[in-house]
């Protein structure tokens, strides 16, 4: 059974409690995303493998620790996710960006696929997908089989909200994947929405609605 961590850092609940707000506009919901992103990549690559490197300081000799080399791509699911990635960037800056477009059918809530590009070497990669809702779970479960279809072996899932239903439904379809979650929140409403949640991530964060 794959892991859930909920975040518990102050700064990251905080930053929660503001993009909650129906009153906080989409030029701060969108810096607020971004940070959050930052200090949740902070928290879930925190087992990342290091290894012993030979340097010199300017004093003398040394050994000191890298990361070992593993190769990492970030993958938001569009539109939400790409709110994400400039602040997994900040943390991995040399991490590969694939896309995965899916929305949700309002009605079925069932999610649609319309893009995927993902880096060639992505089957080599240890990747991270991002999005800032797991609602009933389907797009994310979607997003991580099209992965797992490219042959990609290593995949966490982070999402600033999630719901327990979206949570058990991943860890259903996905138990060799993490679910890396900002808040879990109470449950989704007749309408397939978090509940208390946050409204609709991609609304908010470009503005849309
Ligand atoms: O867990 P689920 O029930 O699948 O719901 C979560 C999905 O819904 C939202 O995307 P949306 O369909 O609104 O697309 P958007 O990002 O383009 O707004 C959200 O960003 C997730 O991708
Ligand atoms: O509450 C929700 C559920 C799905 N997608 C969102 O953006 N918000
Ligand atoms: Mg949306």
């Amino acid at each position: 059974m794959s892991k859930v961590i909920v975040m518990d850092h102050p700064l990251i609940q905080h930053k929660i409690g503001w993009i909650r707000r129906a009153d906080t506009g989409s030029k701060d919901f969108r810096t607020l995303i971004s940070e959050i992103a930052m200090l949740m990549c902070y928290e879930a690559t925190r087992d990342l493998e290091l290894t012993d490197v030979e340097i010199t300081t300017p004093i003398c000799a040394t050994t000191v620790k890298e990361l070992k080399g593993k190769k990492l791509a970030v993958v938001p699911i569009l539109r939400a996710g790409l709110g994400m990635v400039d602040g997994m960037l900040a943390m991995i800056p040399s991490a590969k960006v694939g896309h995965i477009g899916l929305y949700r059918n309002e009605e079925t809530l069932e999610p649609v696929e319309y893009y995927c590009k993902l880096p060639k070497d992505c089957d080599e990669r240890e990747v991270f997908v991002v999005d800032p809702m797991l609602a009933t779970g389907g797009s994310s479960v979607a997003a991580i089989q099209m992965l797992k279809d490219k042959g990609v072996k290593r995949i966490h899932f982070m999402c600033i909200i999630a719901a327990p239903e979206g949570v058990k439904r991943m860890q259903e379809a996905h138990p060799d994947v993490d679910v890396i979650v900002g808040a879990l929140d109470d449950h989704l409403n007749e309408h397939g929405y978090i509940v208390p949640g946050l409204g609709d991530a991609g609304d908010r964060i470009f503005g849309t609605k």
